[in-house]
């Protein structure tokens, strides 16, 4: 699914108009039936109050029309018009008059209105601010938002929760529309996966308005969404006549005194993804818990007892992954950083190698082309240095993967897959993931794929999202505070069999929509 950005969206609207031949206030008409239709399945004539806010912009135009329908329909509606502004749009206008001229009359709000008296069991309707605000709204809305917020109603946003950019943080997250369920139009907004926004969002979906689809599907969206469905055309089958050679040799290089589990967990799950074969790479306080924890892993160590003093070069045909658990003494520094400039295939990144990087940038030219990076939070930071906000977060993430031709992770709720100037969002995973050694797990599989012969980016974007899946199918079995990295490896079978088709169409389909639409529990 593309992630479209605001000029795009209103371009979506410019070409719908065209190609269908119908006018703007045609589609606000088409899209309040969508919002109608959504909520009369729900409500089925309920006698509960709704509460519509409405902006003055087209926002506001969609709620005038969505009030207009319920009414018709029997609902108990009050409709509110805050005037943040005099520059009505010809919409809104047109809707205001039929809204009126059904004797439907609107409460208008402005600075020294008093807040209407809401109850926990009304629902709100949030049509204020839609994709138009572009700028910080007057502090008696954001006094509004927050009083909206406290009522404790349910608040249904369209489109935006309001006072939410769609291209830039909020300066006040208590000044916008904490919303408990957004219908939006044109597909998801960025700002819905980025944690200092997305928090905002508990639920969302998208509501099909009949944009034109010629431009939905020609028009190039720097971000996407990595969906099960959409990854079913990359997935290999394997065939009748191969051998543990054809799917590769995975070399997993890390641990040191009391992180071997590190290396454990990724050997674990490079295997489980499918590797011909695995081969943990350790110091030698390893050999003895690798050897008897993972009978189907080969185990090599390197000289030095608690950490690498020296690293494999790798083996033609190996796969490399390297980093966790790793450690970042001198010793293994000058390691890596030998070890690094003899690469020439893609390799995979991870903890304390990307921990060495940062600490000697002078190496980054050695990164071998299409390798994959896999930071955390505090690794990125390092990596990267700080950031202002999301926004900064993500342009410097693209500079830096554009600058050192690599696949650079974001991980986090919904981790971002970055390359050649593009962000591919994941959608599956859940809180349970938030667990000690759930990266390690995530690097183990990206390395299992690459070493089967996955191209660089199908590796990262397959891998992000069968982690994601095997953590949300074991959750169903432990809950998220039982989910630890092992539990994720249990899941990984489960993801792949999913992916390759033998469970029913529908219930990957079911299994995507529940994770699409839902942010956060
Ligand atoms: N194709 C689609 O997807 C469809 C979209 N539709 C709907 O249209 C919505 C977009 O409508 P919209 O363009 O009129 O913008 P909206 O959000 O109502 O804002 C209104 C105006 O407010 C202004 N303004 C901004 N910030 C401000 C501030 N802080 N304080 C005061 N004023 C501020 C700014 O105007 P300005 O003052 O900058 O000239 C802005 O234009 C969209 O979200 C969806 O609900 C559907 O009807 C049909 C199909
Ligand atoms: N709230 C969350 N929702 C979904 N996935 C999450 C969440 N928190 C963490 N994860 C995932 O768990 C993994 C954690 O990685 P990392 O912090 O490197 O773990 P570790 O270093 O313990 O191995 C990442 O893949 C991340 O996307
Ligand atoms: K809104």
């Amino acid at each position: 699914m593309k992630i479209l950005n605001r000029a795009q969206i209103y371009e979506a609207d410019k070409h719908t108009l065209a190609a269908q031949e119908i006018s703007s206030t045609d589609l606000m008409e088409r899209a309040a039936t969508r919002i109608f239709e959504w909520l009369d399945k729900r409500l089925q004539g309920a006698p509960l109050n709704i509460h519509i806010f409405c902006g003055i912009g087209n926002n506001g135009g969609d709620g005038l029309v969505l009030a207009r329908q319920l009414v018709e329909h029997g609902y108990h509606v009050e409709v509110y018009v805050v005037k943040y502004s005099t520059s009505r749009s010809p919409e809104f206008l047109t809707n205001l008059k039929r809204l009126k001229a059904r004797k439907i009359w609107p409460e208008y709000l402005d600075s020294d209105s008093p807040i209407p008296e809401l109850s926990p069991e009304d629902l709100i309707v949030d049509c204020v601010f839609g994709i138009g605000l572009n700028r910080p709204p007057e502090p008696w809305i954001g006094l509004l938002f927050q009083a909206l917020n406290s009522s404790k109603a349910f608040i249904l946003s369209i489109d935006m929760p309001s006072g939410m950019y769609m291209d830039r943080p909020v300066e006040d997250s208590e000044k916008v529309i904490s919303a408990s369920h957004v219908l939006t139009f044109g597909g998801p907004k960025l700002v819905f996966f980025l944690p200092q926004t997305g928090s905002l969002v508990r639920q969302w979906e998208v509501l099909d308005i009949g944009l034109d689809k010629g431009y939905l599907q020609g028009v190039e969206a720097q971000y996407t969404m990595i969906q099960g469905g959409q990854l079913q055309s990359a997935y290999r089958t394997r065939s009748k006549f191969s051998h543990k050679g054809t799917y590769g040799h995975a070399l997993i290089v890390g641990g040191s005194q009391g992180k071997i589990g590190a290396v454990a967990l990724a050997s674990k799950a490079a295997l489980l993804s499918g590797a011909g074969l695995v081969t943990a790479c350790v110091p030698e306080c390893g050999y003895i818990p690798l050897q008897s924890l993972l009978p189907e892993v080969m185990v090599q160590t390197t000289p030095g007892m608690e950490q690498h003093v020296e690293l494999p070069e790798g083996a033609a045909g190996q796969t490399m992954g390297i980093g966790m658990g790793m450690g970042t003494g001198p010793a293994v520094q000058k390691a890596f950083l030998s070890w690094l400039k003899l690469q020439k295939k893609p390799v995979l990144l991870d903890a304390d190698a990307l921990n060495i990087l940062s600490a000697n940038p002078e190496a980054f030219p050695f990164i071998p082309g299409q390798s994959i990076l896999t930071p955390h939070p505090g690794e990125l930071k390092r990596l990267l240095g700080a950031w202002k906000d999301d926004f900064e977060k993500l342009d410097k993430a693209l500079e830096f993967a554009l600058k050192w031709k690599c696949i650079l992770l974001i991980k986090g709720a919904h981790t971002v897959v970055l390359h050649s100037g593009k962000g591919e969002i994941n959608s599956t995973g859940n809180p349970g993931m938030a667990t000690a050694g759930s990266g390690d797990v995530l690097s183990g599989i990206i390395t299992g794929l690459l070493a089967s012969g996955y191209p660089p980016i199908q590796a990262a974007r397959l891998g992000v999202y069968l982690h994601g899946r095997a953590g949300d199918i074991m959750a169903k079995e432990t809950g998220y505070e039982a989910l630890t990295a092992s539990g994720i490896l249990s899941g990984i079978g489960a993801a792949f069999k999913e992916l390759s088709g033998e469970v029913t169409q529908t219930e990957v389909q079911d299994e995507e929509s529940e994770n699409t639409e839902v942010t956060e529990d």
